[in-house]
């Protein structure tokens, strides 16, 4: 499990202090699909590198099966916004997969393994010498998430993996995220600012408000397992739970600016 207790962080640069998270609090069960969601700018990134060990918050704390965060947590890992700067363009895309299973240590022939298997699961078998640059942006995109799944992490933290990709490719993406988070029984907390995105993907959304950031609201998603872009999208049940979650946003934008 995932607890996130009254975490807050101020930036402070010579005199100029940014309070990018006031006060959250949440917690992401073991196994369960969780979508943030808020205006830009109000500390996703933050809160994501705080959850991460990258950052450390100013009070608050984050834990993972009860255990504090100090640093990288060992079953953690990120796919972030910008593949363009995850992937190491000297590198092919099978090198790319496989270097975090080496600072891991996993044995040879196991990284073999989990680099087909995680090439295989993203669709991208056949490409496995291809350099990140003869690749389009949905395709670096999937290197990225293989790379993280080949990690074997118990969970996987997202930080709008989607923004920089087309509209299709990114439809084709978050199926493949629902299909990975099921087959896989992996813990994934996504953030985006995109409410329909967090709507199709979540079991549960949880809204932020602007900066400073509070938790807002929590949504469950009650929604059909079995979800397809065409006929969950047309769903009224879905267009009412995005409807909440926009005028929660709204009236989060409307606090902000009282
Ligand atoms: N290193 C830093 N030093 C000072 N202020 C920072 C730093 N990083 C972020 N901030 C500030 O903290 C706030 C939250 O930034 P953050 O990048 O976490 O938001 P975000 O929700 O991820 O943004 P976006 O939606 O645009 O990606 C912003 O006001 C930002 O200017």
């Amino acid at each position: 499990m995932l607890e996130v207790k009254g975490l807050r962080k101020v930036y402070r640069t010579g005199t100029r202090e940014v309070e990018a998270l006031r006060d959250l609090t949440f917690t992401v069960e073991n196994g369960d699909l969780v979508c943030l969601v808020g205006p830009s700018g109000c500390g996703k990134t933050t809160l994501l590198r705080c959850v991460s060990g990258l950052l450390d918050p100013t009070s608050g704390d984050v834990r993972v099966d009860g255990k504090a965060v100090d640093g990288p947590p060992p079953g953690m890992a990120v796919v972030f916004q910008e593949y363009g700067r995850s992937l190491f363009p000297w590198m092919n895309v099978r090198d790319n997969v496989e270097l975090p299973l080496k600072q891991k240590k996993v044995a040879k022939a196991r990284r073999a393994e989990l680099v087909e298997q995680s090439l295989d699961a993203v669709g991208l078998t056949g490409s496995e010498s291809a350099y990140p640059w003869q690749l389009s942006g949905g395709m670096q995109q999937r290197v990225a998430i293989a790379r993280a799944v080949a990690y074997e992490p118990q969970t996987l933290l997202m930080d709008e993996p989607f923004a920089a990709v087309d509209a299709q490719t990114r439809a084709d993406l978050e199926d493949l995220v629902r299909q990975l988070w099921k087959r896989l029984g992996v813990t994934i907390l996504f953030v985006t600012h995109d409410i329909d995105e967090s709507v199709y993907l979540g079991q549960r959304v949880v809204m932020l408000s602007s900066s400073p950031t509070v938790v807002q609201d929590e949504l469950i998603i009650d929604l059909p397992e079995a979800r397809d872009q065409l006929t969950t999208r047309a769903d009224p049940a879905f267009i009412a739970l995005r409807t909440r979650v926009y005028e929660q946003i709204q009236a989060a934008k409307r606090n902000a600016g009282q």
